[in-house]
Order: C-alpha cells, then structure tokens, then sequence
C-alpha cells in the first residue's frame, strides 16, 4: 500500500501536469511525505465504520492514506482544478479503491449537504488562513461528525485546544469547546510540505461532546462569547452592555448566572458562557 502514497516527485510531477502555481490565498501547501499522512490517519483513529469529510484534498496526499481504513472519503475541494484530477488520481494510484470516494467541488465554508451516507469524521490538512471558521462552519452544519483530526498552523492548534486563563485563549477555543473535547496530538514540520510555508504546523484531535445545554439556541450563546472577546481587556459587566441593554442589565445577567461581574472573558470556559446566555434580560418592550 506504501507505493500509493504521494512522495515529493509524484507532488511535484502531479503538479506539472497541471501547470499548478500553488497559490497562499487557498493555502496550498501539499503534503509530500507518507510518514506524515500515515501519521495523521492513525491518530484520528478512523475506522471501517467512518465516513471521512476531508477539506481541501489537494493533489490527494491524505487522501490516498485515508481511502485504505475508511469506508468512505468526501473530499470538498475549492479549487476546480484540483477537484477535477484527484478521480483520475485515485484511479492510478488505488484504482480498487476510487468507488469509495466522492468529490465534491465547492468552498468548505458554504457546504451544508454532502453526497452519500452523512459523514462522521472530519479528518484534514486544512487551508491556513480559513482552518478555524471551516472547522466550526462544518462541526455546526454536520452533527454527524463524531471526531476527527485537523492540521492547522501551530499557534491556531494552541488557540483551538486552550483552556481558560491563558493568552491564547479565545473565541476559537470556547467555541471549540462548545462542540468536541478537542487536544493537541503532537507537531508537524514545515520540511514535510511543498511548498514549505513559513510557519510550523500543530495536530488538534477532537471527540464530539453533547452542547453544554438544550436551553438556548447555539447562536445566543456564541453571541455572548463575540462580545466578551470583543474587547477583552473590559470586565464582563462593560464587554456585555451591549447585548444585555446596559451594564446593569449585564451585571444583573452575570450574578443571576454564578459569574462575577468583575471577571474577563479569558477565565470562562464554555458553561459559564452557557448560563450567562440562558440569563440573558428580556429585551425592553418598545413603544
Ligand atoms: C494545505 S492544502 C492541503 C492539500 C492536501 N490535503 C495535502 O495534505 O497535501 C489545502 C487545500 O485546501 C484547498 N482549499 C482552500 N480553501 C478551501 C475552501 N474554502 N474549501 C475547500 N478547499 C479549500 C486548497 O486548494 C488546497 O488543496
């Protein structure tokens, strides 16, 4: 199974054929060592029963590793070049496989239906500068995802998985939180790419939890969680004037939920974010 998998002449011949001018605006640094693919399949832990969704296959470094384990591969692919080669790819390189995958030519930010059985792991060597809105666009869209392992730039990697109380807690991580149990699985190189980018790379895998609570829509707490960030030097009571009506409306919200008024955003993790948004003050009758 080894000789299906992309080496960095079979990248770089691939991308000749295509006349591929790999681009940074749709991250397009490709995978040319099969120790790193092996790698990421194994820690994701797919097995016979997945459904992998893979975002931006590429020239099908990952996903000629992912076809032999799994039972299917949906790969979203937003550059119609790329989506065009990999059946003909696959073909070549794992023909007995090529009935197990669908290609899918669109922007991972807007699919919300895929071909096929729903996916239920979400495995990826994801485009920088859109890893953390595709994760999330894709863990909202597509509740059948159960786990999964993601590629991103290492500083992204930190914020995805960090926990309250430090400087790269943020947005990214509460809302992580709000969907997975989610941990960095090691780091990766930046020798292992073609081209090579100019920042290392971090493994996040995650583990799908059920949502904090039932009793207010997802939205109305990642409301909550944007104006605490918004400016996160201000206490709470200040960052959320705005959404509960007033500071005091904001204050009343905080203490009815156990919080501190006083407190930043930086020290909440996902459930108390959650009890502030089911607090939230009735808006005031207009007229
Ligand atoms: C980092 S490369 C990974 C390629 C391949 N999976 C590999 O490991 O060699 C990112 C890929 O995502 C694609 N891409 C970029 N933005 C995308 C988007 N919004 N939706 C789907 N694919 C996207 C790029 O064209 C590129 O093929």
């Amino acid at each position: 199974m080894g000789e299906r998998l992309l080496g960095p002449a079979d990248v770089r011949a691939l991308a000749g054929g295509l006349g591929l001018r790999p681009t940074k605006t749709l991250g397009q640094n490709f995978v040319i060592d099969a120790n790193t693919v092996r790698r990421i399949v194994r820690d994701a832990d797919v097995g016979p029963e997945d459904v992998v969704l893979e975002v931006g296959p590429g020239l099908g470094s990952l996903t000629l590793a992912l076809l032999p384990v799994a039972s299917r591969v949906v790969a979203v692919e937003v550059d119609p070049v790329l989506a065009q080669r990999l059946p003909e790819t696959v073909a070549e390189r794992a023909p007995d496989l090529a009935d197990r995958l669908n290609v899918v030519p669109a922007d991972a930010l807007r699919v919300t239906e895929l071909p096929g059985p729903p996916p239920t792991a979400l495995v990826a060597n994801l485009p920088y500068n859109v890893a953390v809105p595709v994760v999330l666009h894709l863990l909202g869209a597509f509740p059948s995802i159960r786990h999964g392992l993601v590629m991103v730039q290492a500083e992204v990697a930190d914020r995805l998985t960090a926990g309250p109380g430090g400087k790269v807690y943020g947005v990214p991580s509460v809302k992580m939180a709000w969907y997975a149990r989610a941990r960095r699985a090691g780091n990766v190189g930046r020798a292992v790419f073609w081209p090579a980018p100019n920042v290392d790379s971090g493994l996040v895998a995650f583990t799908r939890r059920e949502p904090p609570t039932s009793a207010v829509p997802r939205k109305e707490v990642f409301a909550v969680i944007d104006a605490a960030f918004a400016q996160r030097r201000k206490t709470l009571r200040a960052a959320l004037a705005g959404w509960a009506g007033s500071a005091a409306a904001a204050e009343e919200a905080l203490r009815a939920a156990g919080v501190d008024p006083t407190a930043r955003g930086e020290a909440l993790d996902v459930t108390a974010f959650t009890r502030i948004a089911e607090h939230r003050p009735p808006s005031p009758t207009i007229g």
